[in-house]
């Protein structure tokens, strides 16, 4: 299934979109080529099953008994009388649905954490376990169950702020259904030939998830919908396709892009041959589309793997190969799991899954992360929500001329009104609380780049008189300084001093501000939660409320409407959380650049005294930089400049910098004195230092090379241009 299938009619930025479209980016060059994963997992025999045709040679390899036919084809060189397969993993009948989870899906669940699509699906004739391993029985809780509880479990402990949405479809004799609202009727595929020909479904429902009790109901109230009815080889047979679908959406504070990774678990309809069901009537009839779409599937299986012309694989045969189009070949991480049973009985079919099986273990494709920018999804909820928005009006119009025909237009105080007004009182509410969230979290920014300003104040006053500055928060703040008002200047204070004490008492107040807010913001989350449950408690009643279809349909895209617009706004906030870090970030730009003038000017005079006095280079830092030499030579020469061991460089660079140029200036106190003025080396200078450090060192290799004398860069301030 394309992941687009998810976001289109939500976010219209699909997961399937984001990987290639051009607006989104590609945080690095992370595409990579991969095989997908075929593992093989065999059911138990039941009560009624003797005789076995497959066996289990290890954890990778099973034999499966020739048919008659292939035992009588002369052209066979080694008539063993058995067929070998091999495969990424084996899992006997004797394997658990932990074991199962954990070497085929417990990756994926990392995986779509950090933004790849990924995709896992069943494969395999009816009766065959597909639904005992995607779904589970009785206490046995399957694949889908086991991810998103892991996924819950990671986001819960994670600092990050993620948004977790599900999806449930089936495809039930070519016809898409939503699972989690089947009031929906059928949906259709829509092919974006905007965005690179990507599938979306129209109309599917996306439901925000925030806890996995949640999550547990609406997979429980979807499988309850899923078509399933008994046959002659299953009493429980799965009549469609199932596709659930996670999205998971990670967006830091301060970052520009969102991560987002889709999990798809997908437990497919099984082949099934009528002699073999015994079905008539409809059973037959929903076997023959179930044939037909797995065939379909066959074909792209088998052109992918290169089996026919790897040119052209055509997905148009059935909505299911559209669906799984991404996951065949497009960005996203695929693990088939095919199922079989070793019943002799059951031995064509089996067959059949593992030449399927091995065909698609040749099936490999490029995987890379999905990244995208904010700015862009807040253009495409615009626009998303402008079509439901037209659609609205449309049902709205139909509604209230359907009631004009039957009751003269008295309709004011119609269920369908009443619902609406709860519904849009539940978004109006959530609407208040996230403008409120996106209040606090601006005052907060603004808090923290005030405090950032109070402590330059003081890092100046406190470099002006002769102290080496450590940030503080104002309950730490230095005794002296409090003292230090009175005393320096007779019984007057002077502007420094008076300015010194107003951003303490300032940064004292801010941190206060920091924390009132902080708890409010933890607060308002707390009911913004509570509002979110209410509208989906709301929602979920909507079909039991309501018989008409057009009234269920003009409600749920009410509230679809009013969803995308608490997304929005959620993203317009991360918005602002971005141009307030840009602020920020130029800020400190600012102030780097500063105490790179004061140290460019400390580095020219002290090369003008060493060249005008002849003054040897101190021994210990001769030392210190022989050994960088030796440890950059082992390490990094004819290598990338990155390899470099920084901790141990920077380390030293701060020693011999500091030793070089101001260990002579300091009193017997450990302070700078008046006169050297010397910006002590911060993070971001010793950063700065220990880049033009490093160039520096290569080209010394380059002198030592050619037998030539190198001299450290802070002695040839006058050639910095010509070095750096
Ligand atoms: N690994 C297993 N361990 C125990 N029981 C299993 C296992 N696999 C399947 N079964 C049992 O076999 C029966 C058929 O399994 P299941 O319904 O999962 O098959 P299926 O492939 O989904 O079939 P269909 O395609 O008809 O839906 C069920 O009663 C199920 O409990």
């Amino acid at each position: 299934m394309s992941p687009s299938t998810v976001q289109m009619q939500n976010l219209n930025g699909s997961p399937y979109t984001v990987s290639s479209a051009p607006e989104f980016r590609q945080e690095e060059s992370t595409a990579v080529e991969e095989k997908l994963m075929v593992a093989v997992r065999i059911r138990p025999l039941s009560t009624n099953e003797t005789g076995r045709s497959l066996y289990v040679v290890d954890s990778k390899t099973i034999v499966i008994e020739e048919t008659e036919k292939e035992r009588d084809d002369v052209l066979r060189q080694k008539r063993t009388g058995q067929k070998r397969y091999a495969f990424d993993v084996v899992f006997d009948e004797d394997s658990t649905q932990d074991e199962v989870y954990e070497k085929t899906t417990k990756s994926l669940v990392k995986d779509i954490l950090v933004g790849f699509n990924a995709t896992v699906f069943a494969y395999g004739a009816t009766g065959s376990g597909k639904t005992h391993t995607m779904v589970g029985h009785g206490g046995e809780t399957g694949i889908m169950v086991r991810a998103i509880s892991d996924l819950f479990d990671i986001v819960s402990k994670n600092a990050y702020r993620y948004t977790v949405k599900m999806s449930y479809l089936e495809i039930y004799n070519e016809n898409i259904r939503d699972l989690l609202n089947p009031a929906s009727g059928f949906l259709e595929l829509r092919e974006d030939t905007s965005r690179n020909r990507n599938i979306q479904v129209t109309g599917l429902s996306e439901v925000v998830v925030v806890s996995i009790d949640e999550v547990m109901g609406l997979l429980h109230q979807g499988n309850r919908q899923r078509t399933v009815e008994p046959t002659g080889v299953n009493k429980t047979s799965s009549r469609s396709h199932a596709l659930l679908s996670v999205t998971v959406c990670k967006a830091s504070r301060t970052a520009t892009a969102v991560r987002q990774g889709r999990l798809f678990m997908i437990d497919l309809a099984g082949s099934e041959r009528a002699s073999h069901t015994k079905n008539r009537g409809k059973r037959l009839k929903e076997g023959a589309h179930i044939n037909r779409s797995l065939l379909a599937l066959g074909n792209c299986i088998n052109a992918l793997s290169g089996g026919t012309n790897p040119r052209f694989v055509n997905y148009r045969d059935s909505k299911l190969t559209r669906l799984l189009r991404e996951s065949l070949s497009g960005n996203c991480r695929t693990v088939m799991i095919a199922h079989v049973s070793s019943a002799a009985s059951h031995k064509d079919e089996t067959r059949n899954t593992l030449i399927y099986a091995a065909r698609a273990s040749g099936i490999s494709h490029k995987v890379e992360r999905n990244v995208l920018n904010v700015s862009f999804q807040v253009n495409q909820y615009r626009s998303v929500i402008s079509d439901l928005r037209n659609e609205i009006s449309r049902l709205r119009t139909k509604l209230d001329e359907g009631r004009a025909k039957s009751s003269n237009g008295q309709h004011s105080d119609t269920p369908v009104n009443q619902i609406r007004d709860q519904i849009v009182g539940t978004f109006r509410e959530q609407m208040k609380l996230r403008r409120k969230l996106m209040d606090i979290d601006g005052h907060l920014l603004s808090l923290g780049v005030e405090a950032e300003r109070q402590h330059q104040i003081i890092s100046q006053w406190e470099s002006r008189n002769n102290r080496l500055y450590c940030r503080r928060t104002s309950s730490q703040r230095r005794p002296n300084t409090k003292s230090s008002i009175n005393t320096s200047n007779g019984d007057s204070f002077d502007n420094d001093q008076l300015n010194m004490h107003q951003a303490w008492s300032d940064l004292s107040y801010i941190e206060h501000e920091q924390e009132r807010y902080v708890a409010l913001r933890s607060k308002t989350v707390s009911e913004l939660d509570a509002v979110r449950q209410q509208a989906v408690a709301l929602e979920n009643n909507l079909p039991k409320r309501l018989d008409s279809e057009t009234e269920r349909e003009l409600l749920s895209l009410i509230c679809r409407v009013h969803e995308l617009e608490a997304d929005k706004m959620a993203l317009q906030g991360e918005r602002l959380v971005e141009s307030y870090e840009l602020r920020r970030r130029g800020d400190l730009l600012h102030k780097l650049h500063r105490q790179q003038r004061i140290t460019d000017d400390i580095i020219t005079k002290q090369r003008q005294i060493i060249e005008g006095q002849n003054v040897p280079l101190p021994t210990d830092l001769k030392e210190l930089y022989r050994s960088y030499q030796q440890e950059i030579h082992a390490n990094s020469y004819n290598t990338d400049v990155n390899t470099i061991p920084l901790t141990s460089a920077i380390q030293s660079i701060d020693k011999s910098f500091e030793k070089a140029t101001i260990d002579d200036q300091r009193d017997k106190n450990g302070t700078y004195t008046a006169e050297s003025r010397v910006q002590p080396i911060t993070p971001e200078s010793r950063l700065y230092t220990t880049s033009r450090y490093l160039k520096a060192v290569h080209r010394e290799l380059w002198f030592s090379k050619y037998n030539k004398i190198f001299t450290p860069f802070f002695l040839f301030k006058n050639r910095k241009l010509e070095y750096f």
